[in-house]
C-alpha cells in the first residue's frame, strides 16, 4: 500500500532527514532547516514510499525516460524506473574523460520526454543544471517531480526556464506536518518561515541558466 504523505514525512524525521540548527547549505549558504534526503537509502521501505509517491506526482505527465539529478535523487529514479518499467538515464557530474567520453549514461533517443526527479529545490540551480545538459542532449523537458519544494524562488526561476516542478511537499506543508506531528515546536516553524521569506533566490543567482527564449 502507497504510504499517506503525512506519514511519510513524519517517517523521514524519525530516520534524521530533517536538521534542525545554523546549518550550512549548498555554496555556504545558512539554513535553519535541511533537509537530508541521502539518509533514505538505509531505508528501503521509505525508499519505495518516496517513489511511489513521485510517481503518483508524475501519473498525469507523458514522459519516456526518466532521470534523477546526482547524486540524492538517482536511487529514487531508479526505483521509479523499476516500479514502472519506463527507462532511466542517468547524467554523470562531469562528463567521463576515457572510453565513452559520455555525459548521459543510458540508451536514449532524441526528442525524447524526459522527467527529471530531484530531492531538494532551494534556487533550482541543481535542476537547471541537469535540464540544461538534457536540453544539449537533444532531450525535451518540460516537468520535474521532486520531494521538497524550499519556496525561496526555484520552482519560479524553473517555471521560467519552461519545467513545471511537481512537489511531495513545500517547506510549509513539511515544517505544520511535524508541528502537528509534535516533532517540532511552533517556534521552530516560526523561524522556518521567517527563513523562506528571508533567503529568495532569482534567476541572477542560477549562473547556468538557460536564457535561451522559450
Ligand atoms: O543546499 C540546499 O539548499 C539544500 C537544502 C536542503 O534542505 N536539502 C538539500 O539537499 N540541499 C541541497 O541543495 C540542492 C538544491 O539547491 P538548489 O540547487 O539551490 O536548488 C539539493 O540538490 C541539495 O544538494
Amino acid at each position: 500500500m502507497v504510504c499517506q504523505l503525512k506519514e511519510l514525512a513524519v517517517q523521514l524525521f524519525d530516520v534524521g532527514a530533517v536538521r534542525l540548527g545554523d546549518i550550512e547549505a549548498k555554496l555556504g549558504r545558512r539554513t535553519p532547516i535541511y533537509f537530508d534526503l541521502r539518509v533514505v537509502v538505509s531505508h528501503p521501505k521509505i525508499m519505495m514510499a518516496i517513489a511511489q509517491q513521485l510517481q503518483i506526482l508524475g501519473s498525469g505527465i507523458e514522459y519516456d525516460i526518466l532521470c534523477g539529478v546526482p547524486y540524492a535523487a538517482l536511487p529514487f529514479a531508479a526505483v521509479m524506473s523499476v516500479n514502472t518499467n519506463i527507462p532511466m538515464i542517468m547524467k554523470r557530474k562531469e562528463t567521463k574523460m576515457y572510453a565513452t567520453k559520455k555525459i548521459l549514461e543510458g540508451v536514449f533517443e532524441k526528442n525524447q520526454n524526459c522527467l527529471v526527479v530531484e530531492d531538494v529545490v532551494t534556487s533550482g540551480g541543481s535542476l537547471l543544471e541537469t535540464v540544461n545538459t538534457l536540453r544539449t542532449e537533444g532531450l525535451a523537458v518540460t516537468h520535474a517531480v521532486i520531494v521538497l519544494e524550499r519556496e525561496q524562488g526555484g520552482a519560479t526561476v524553473l517555471s521560467a526556464n519552461g519545467v513545471q516542478v511537481k512537489a511531495l511537499f513545500t517547506m510549509t506543508e513539511l515544517v505544520k506536518i511535524l508541528r502537528d506531528a509534535g516533532r517540532i515546536s511552533e517556534k521552530t516553524v516560526e523561524i522556518v518561515s521567517d527563513h523562506i521569506k528571508e533567503c529568495q533566490f532569482g534567476m541572477k543567482d542560477n549562473f547556468e541558466q538557460d536564457t535561451t527564449p522559450l
